[in-house]
């Protein structure tokens, strides 16, 4: 699935990468979507790292040639792992290696593993290569504790196992217009209902904007202050006056910073986000 492409999934990118060149070939990855637990499970309040058009950026950046983005559905979550390498990796992608990670299975189930991978690749004629997990203190790397750093607050944790920040794209809409009347306007965000969202808080970010690149703090919570009812993704760009009402911004998280609060009065909230915005002043040395 590739959710993430943290650095466990980078290195394989990295490694198809050194392959392609020895063998003057392309390089191309294989995912899969909507993810497969969107599918199987859709009751469940699973939430990505990337949504789509994120890890095809993320592709991107890594330099890979083709990126696959096979449809997963029920149906085709059915299909037996002879069929999908038969028909998919060799007769419609014409692969000439293929690298897996440490835990891949294949097909319906999950039932393909290595070594029966191994005599399949004899028979139909590619390489194969697996490669070993990419761990950090032990623990390898996976998109599911990712997940779970982020709900956790961990950002700086999350990011090192991302190996890039962490980032929340959405399009600005209209919030309640109270953020200016205290000297702290804010760009509210809406966000793909499938993507997560770190926990509740206040974060140090960078924010983008049409190429270019500003700095910012970050709320993601329910104003208790104001009786806000419902949950905001908003942000407090540093000198920024523009209207950027439905432009698409990216917000990319270095730090948490505290824990929403309810203040007893709009001023004691203005007097705290003047000190949120000294911290963010010195956190990036600006
Ligand atoms: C950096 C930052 C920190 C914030 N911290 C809190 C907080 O601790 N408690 C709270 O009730 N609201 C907090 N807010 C939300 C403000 O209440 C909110 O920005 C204000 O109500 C304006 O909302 P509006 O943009 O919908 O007008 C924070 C907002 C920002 C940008
Ligand atoms: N830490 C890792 N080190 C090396 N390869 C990895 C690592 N994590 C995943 N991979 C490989 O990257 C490919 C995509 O994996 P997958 O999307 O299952 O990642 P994951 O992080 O384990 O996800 P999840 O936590 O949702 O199971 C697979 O081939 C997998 O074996």
């Amino acid at each position: 699935m590739f959710d993430g492409v943290h650095l466990g999934h980078q290195s394989v990118l990295n490694y198809i990468k050194n392959i392609a060149k020895e063998e003057k070939g392309k390089t191309a990855v294989m995912t899969f979507s909507p993810h497969p637990r969107l599918v199987l499970n859709p009751e469940a309040d699973f939430r990505l790292l990337t949504i789509l058009d994120e890890k095809i950026s993320l592709f991107e950046k890594f330099s890979v040639d083709y990126l696959f983005i096979q449809e997963f559905s029920k149906e085709f979550s059915q299909l037996s792992s002879e069929e999908f390498i038969q028909n998919i990796l060799v007769n419609q992608l014409n692969i000439h290696a293929l690298v897996i990670g440490y835990d891949q299975h294949f097909g319906k189930n999950r039932e393909l593993n290595y070594e029966n991978l191994k005599i399949q690749s004899k028979k139909l004629g590619f390489k194969l290569y697996q490669l070993p997990a990419v761990s950090e203190n032990q623990e390898i790397i996976s998109s599911t504790k990712i997940r779970n750093k982020l709900l956790k607050g961990s950002i700086s944790e999350a990011n090192e196992w991302l190996g890039y920040p962490f980032i929340l794209s959405g399009k600005v809409i209209e919030g309640d217009k109270i953020g200016r009347t205290l000297g702290f306007p804010t760009a509210n965000l809406e966000i793909d209902p499938h993507k997560i969202h770190p926990t509740h808080g206040v974060y140090f970010v960078k924010v983008k904007i049409d190429n270019n690149q500003f700095y910012g703090m970050m709320n993601i919570g329910m104003r208790p202050t104001v009786n806000g009812v419902k949950k905001q993704v908003e942000v407090h760009i540093l000198n920024f006056d523009q209207d950027i009402y439905g432009k698409i911004i990216e917000v990319s998280f270095y730090e948490r910073v505290r824990n929403e609060i309810k203040f007893s009065s709009l001023e004691e909230l203005k007097n705290r986000l003047s000190i949120d915005k000294m911290e963010t002043i010195k956190f990036f040395n600006l």
